[in-house]
């Protein structure tokens, strides 16, 4: 439920994952992730692998790591462009959104609007994002929570803008049409279903003894839609024809499975089995670099095309594209 501002100081507060700042902080940061729920340490070291592979370390970089460094300068981009203080708050690790809503209460803000930066709403994303604001609020503020900004045709553009040219690059290189996978994070399946307790339907699922229920209701998680919602006004915008693109689910998680798909492994060995030399995987729920862009598809999804004997490519992502804080900015306008 939104609330209505009253007289005084307004601001921004763009609500994001967060991402750990050196190895040794894996455990503690997937502790936040799994709301407690303790990992395998082999989960652990699997994840300090990759992060190590995308360029962590043991000491903190001075640039910052990629995500928490791109999501930093959108909001930069975004306080100039709109001339209003935007904060950062980040569920899982600092900039934390219980520190944030401190720092928002110290310099006097009375309302913020609030945006996740994850265009397409989930349970278990923005929802768990405004259920850690809720809890760090206390009355401090009011606010209006802009949840799932799928269809803004900005972001669709700021999407475009990017593919447009790997995809002259691609098809240039092999001579072909070259088919476009977009992608979004995979969630378990339970999140797309009514849960077990408030749906009388036989065989409704279970959330599994100890996993979180993803702030779980009734109602089916619409995040599949949205995605793909975000996913055709791109394809459109660079006059692809229902032929040449195809959706997946990337990055099924280590837990609360079965998580949905099809997944970006099945879906290459698929184009593989029709003869395609190449893909361009474009992830369409991503707004910034981060390991499940540049561990999953540029080297675990490269890989595993290049053994199919495909060649893939990757847009560049929207990390401070002025066509996406643009975007932001008519959301933003519209609440
Ligand atoms: C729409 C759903 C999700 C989005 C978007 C998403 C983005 C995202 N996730 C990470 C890093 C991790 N996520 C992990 C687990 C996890 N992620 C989601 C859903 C989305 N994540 C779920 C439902 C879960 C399971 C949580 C649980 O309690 O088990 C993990 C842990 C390891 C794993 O299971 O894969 C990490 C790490 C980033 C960086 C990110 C985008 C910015
Ligand atoms: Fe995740
Ligand atoms: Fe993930």
């Amino acid at each position: 439920m939104n609330q209505t501002p009253t007289a005084g100081r307004s601001a921004i507060l763009l609500l994001a994952h967060g991402t750990p700042d050196k190895l040794d902080e894996m455990a503690a940061y997937l502790d936040k992730v799994t709301g407690g729920r303790p990992m395998p340490q082999h989960v652990i070291e699997e994840l300090q692998h990759r992060y190590a592979e995308i360029g962590l370390r043991n000491e903190p970089l001075p640039e910052g790591p990629p995500l928490t460094r791109w999501t930093l300068r959108q909001a930069e981009m975004l306080q100039e462009a709109m001339d209003t203080k935007v904060y950062v708050g980040m569920r899982n690790w600092h900039p934390y959104i219980a520190d944030t809503v401190a720092q928002m209460k110290a310099d006097g803000v009375t309302h913020a609007r609030v945006l996740c930066l994850a265009p397409q709403n989930s349970r278990t994303s923005t929802g768990l994002y405004r259920r850690a604001l809720e809890s760090a609020l206390d009355g401090a503020f009011t606010y209006d929570f802009i949840a799932g900004w799928a269809d803004e045709p900005l972001l669709a553009q700021a999407f475009a803008e990017k593919l447009k040219p790997t995809l002259a690059e691609a098809r240039a290189t092999l001579g072909t049409q070259v088919p476009v996978v977009f992608t979004a994070h995979s969630v378990p399946c339970r999140t797309i279903l009514a849960t077990a307790g408030e749906s009388s339907r036989p065989g409704a699922p279970v959330p599994a003894d100890g996993i979180q229920n993803y702030g779980a209701t009734s109602t089916p998680d619409l995040y599949p839609v949205e995605a793909k919602q975000t996913a055709a006004r791109v394809a459109s915008l660079v006059s692809l024809t229902d032929a040449d693109w195809f959706f997946a689910f990337q990055s099924q998680g280590v837990a609360g499975a079965p998580w949905i798909g099809p997944t970006v492994e099945d879906t290459l060995k698929a184009l593989a089995e029709e003869g395609h030399k190449g893909v361009v995987i474009q992830p369409i729920g991503f707004l910034c670099d981060h390991v499940e862009i540049l561990y999953d598809i540029d080297i675990h999804f490269r890989d595993a095309a290049r053994g199919l004997g495909m060649q893939l490519w990757r847009p560049e992502s929207l990390n401070d594209s002025p066509t996406l804080v643009r975007a932001i900015e008519q959301v933003l306008a519209r609440s």
